[in-house]
């Protein structure tokens, strides 16, 4: 199956959360973590979300960098990356900072299962891409992704989806922010939640780098495929 290059990129406490048992959003990092992920959402051709991230932070996943923008849109690109959202049952806000903030294209991947009457009005805003029955097959999802011309996919939480993505083997890079707080709580978020691995399926790792960056450190990761485990 044809599928984009995919990352992930997170920040996560030293106790690896990534926000509060209330599903809060925490400042784990600083502003030059902030540039640096500014740079990778200009760099990629679509930033993706879950549906439970939309509920929680309300991201508007905009380029922040005048000089970004004005990069991207001198190579006959749009401002943004295309924003895409997870979102099997179709509860995106019809008011989400997504669709106020910024130019640019959206994309809402829904099931078969979402209401048809949301879907309707969801189609005022965004694209509407249909994958799977119940809840988003995301190897469908991808494949249709690659062929709307997304080639460079970063992905930017939360820890259901990150879940999904790594478990079908669907990711190849990540980065994760390691900041210098616990946060605790067992049902706050951590970078990958779902169901889990059992022992001969867990996921191995190459680590690229490790670099440390204000008070705490940016590691980049790369899934290994069956065959490099
Ligand atoms: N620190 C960080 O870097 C970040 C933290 N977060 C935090 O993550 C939390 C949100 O995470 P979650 O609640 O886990 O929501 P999520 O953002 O991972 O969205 C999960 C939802 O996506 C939908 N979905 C549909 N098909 C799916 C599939 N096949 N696989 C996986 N998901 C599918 C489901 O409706 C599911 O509930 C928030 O508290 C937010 O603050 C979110 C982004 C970045
Ligand atoms: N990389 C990173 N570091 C932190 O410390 C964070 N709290 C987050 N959170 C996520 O960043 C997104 C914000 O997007 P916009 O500024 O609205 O464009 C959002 O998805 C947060 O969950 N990330």
């Amino acid at each position: 199956m044809e599928r984009p290059f995919v990352f992930i990129n997170s920040a996560m406490s030293a106790d690896g959360k990534i926000s509060t048992k209330e599903r809060k959003q925490v400042r784990i990092s600083g502003q030059i973590d902030f540039n640096r992920m500014d740079k990778l959402r200009a760099g990629s051709d679509a930033v993706m979300v879950g549906i439970g991230t939309v509920l929680a932070d309300d991201p508007s996943l905009t380029v922040k960098s005048a000089e970004l923008k004005e990069e991207r849109i001198s190579s006959g690109r749009d401002e943004n990356p295309a924003r895409i959202i997870v979102d099997s049952k179709a509860r995106t806000p019809l008011d989400a900072d997504i669709f106020k903030k910024g130019k640019g294209k959206r994309i809402i991947i829904v099931s078969e299962s979402a209401p048809a009457d949301k879907v309707d009005l969801l189609k005022e805003q965004a694209i509407i891409v249909v994958a799977g029955e119940e809840n988003v097959d995301l190897k469908k999802a991808m494949s249709e992704l690659k062929n709307q011309g997304i080639e460079r996919l970063m992905i930017e939480g939360g820890a259901t989806l990150n879940w999904g993505m790594i478990s079908n083997g669907l990711v190849d890079e990540f980065y994760t922010f390691v900041g210098n707080l616990i946060i605790g709580g067992k049902t706050a978020p951590t970078f990958t939640d779902g169901e889990g691995f059992t022992e001969k399926d867990i996921q191995k790792l190459e680590l690229i780098d490790a670099e440390k960056m204000e008070e705490g450190v940016l590691l980049k990761w790369k899934v290994l495929a069956n065959s490099e485990k």
